[in-house]
């Protein structure tokens, strides 16, 4: 629960001013570079890097509950879960996804109660085949955030978040540093591209209490 999380009055009016409630209720999904400061990007990817190296990250599965399975031909990103307190850095990211919380309910009227994520990292090759976020038999998940941290990442290198919206064309999004992209969970069909080089971002999820 992040409920106890203080605003930041400053990024909170900057979040605001970004209108990524208005871009989702008119088109599904929002991006938005340079989200993050480069400093807590910085950071961030080193603690990915660090968590990785140490072995604490585990091959994610696909599905939920005892239907949980870990298929590395559709899914094949490492994942581990925030926690609060972690560290200085990750405090730090869920104080400004609470902001983010707060901000999407005055405009969307979503009723956002929750935030979960995890670090991913995605090895050359590694793929996430097209999916929803949203599970069959758990609706809680409202809108999909993922922050890359990936510095001066290059269209060639692949590894693209690839949107398909109802009706429209498909849009690529590559996964560079502090680039924020939301999209509705339940909605939004996406899958993640095989890249040249190790690709790293949190993955995360705003929900509605069930
Ligand atoms: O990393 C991305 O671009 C998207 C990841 C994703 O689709 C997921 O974790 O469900
Ligand atoms: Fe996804």
């Amino acid at each position: 629960m992040l409920t106890e999380i203080p605003l930041d009055p400053e990024y909170f009016s900057e979040i605001l001013r970004l209108n990524i409630g208005d871009d989702l209720a008119e088109h599904g999904w929002s991006q938005q570079n340079s989200f993050l400061s480069e400093e807590l990007t910085v950071t961030l990817a080193a603690e990915c890097h660090l968590l990785n190296d140490a072995g604490g990250m585990k091959l994610a599965g696909v599905g939920r509950g005892i239907a949980q399975a870990v298929r590395p031909t559709i899914r094949g990103d490492q994942i581990t879960w925030l926690k609060p307190g972690q560290s200085l850095a990750c405090d730090r990211y869920l104080q400004i996804m609470e902001n983010l919380r707060v901000a999407l309910n005055r405009t969307l009227f979503l009723g956002l109660d929750e935030y979960e994520s995890h670090f991913a990292f995605y090895k050359p090759g590694a793929s996430y085949l097209k999916h929803l976020d949203r599970f069959r038999d758990d609706d809680s998940r409202t809108v999909s955030v993922v922050i890359y941290l990936n510095p001066d990442w290059l269209p060639e290198q692949g590894g693209a978040l690839r949107l398909h919206p109802d009706g429209l064309d498909t849009q690529d999004i590559g996964p560079l540093a502090s680039r924020l992209v939301l999209f509705l969970s339940a909605q939004m069909l996406h899958e993640v591209l095989p890249a040249t080089r190790d690709r790293l971002s949190i993955a995360g999820w705003f929900r509605r209490r069930a």
